[in-house]
């Protein structure tokens, strides 16, 4: 039986594509969703990623990712829902609360339940889906409340899904603090961003080691994995 691809949205850039490329080191082949089409989905594609497009930021365009991909993959080993809006997309108003829902929480929660069959069709011993949520979950963001209620519905759709999927398929959530600055943003990060340990954003790294020990653990499941270098207790 052939192995099953990992399917990682938003998979070209920053911490998609390094977790997209620690992937295939390790032997998994992968399915990447791009929404732009760059130099960078070349490159992926040579490394022998498969690629799809996906708009998550409407219902029309969820449904028409779900139905490519069911045609593109008899089955799934994992699904990691890493897209999310950019800071500099975040404006704030009716319209970017809608745009942060569909993408943060109506896309995994649809593609999780047509993903069921997929991953279920998978002759792997292990079977995850993984969240990418947000440290601010609970505590919210001033500046960015549509972004942050929505990465805290993603974050309770973790559990309800682990419910939901147990004991087949395990779910989980990784919670990043500010690990990876945009080059537009400050020089720094913002004093209340900053992390007890590590005050420099430590890159992609600690999110491919937290990613790698969902998808190798056989007895976790509904848990949110905070990598924030202390911002949850903070
Ligand atoms: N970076 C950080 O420090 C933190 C990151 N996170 C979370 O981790 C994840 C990855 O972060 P990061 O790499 O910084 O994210 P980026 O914003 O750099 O990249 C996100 C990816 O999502 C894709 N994307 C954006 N909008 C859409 C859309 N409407 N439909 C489909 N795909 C879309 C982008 O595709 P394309 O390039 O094709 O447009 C891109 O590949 C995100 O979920 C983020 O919210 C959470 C906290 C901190
Ligand atoms: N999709 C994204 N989500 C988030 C990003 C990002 O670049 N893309 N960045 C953060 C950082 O914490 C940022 O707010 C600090 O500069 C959070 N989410």
């Amino acid at each position: 039986m052939s192995v099953s691809p990992v399917l990682i949205t938003g998979g070209t850039r920053r911490l998609g594509r390094y977790c997209a490329e620690r992937l295939m080191e390790d032997g998994h082949p992968v399915i990447i969703t791009w929404r732009t089409r760059g130099p960078a989905v070349d490159a992926l594609e040579r490394l022998g990623a498969r690629t799809m497009h996906a708009d998550f930021s409407t219902r029309e365009g969820i449904e028409a990712f779900i139905e490519a991909l069911i045609l593109q993959a008899p089955s799934l080993r994992a699904v990691i829902h890493n897209a999310g809006a950019a800071v500099e997309e975040c404006e704030g108003g009716a319209e970017q609360f809608d745009r942060q829902f569909h993408i943060n929480m109506m896309a995994p929660y649809l593609v999780n339940l047509a993903a069921y069959d997929l991953l279920m069709a998978s002759g792997e011993s292990q079977r995850d889906i993984i969240h990418l949520t947000d440290a601010r979950t609970t505590s919210g963001c001033a500046h960015r409340p549509e972004y942050a209620a929505a990465k805290a519905g993603l974050d309770n759709l973790t559990r309800s899904f682990a419910k939901r999927f147990s004991p087949h398929i395990q779910v989980n959530a990784i919670a990043p603090g500010l690990v990876m600055q945009h080059e537009s943003d400050f020089e720094q990060a913002p004093v209340s961003q900053r992390a007890v340990l590590g005050p420099v954003p430590p890159g992609p790294l600690v999110i491919w080691e937290g990613l790698r020990y969902l998808l190798d653990t056989p007895f976790v499941t509904g848990i949110t994995l905070p990598v924030d270098g202390s911002h949850h207790v903070a």
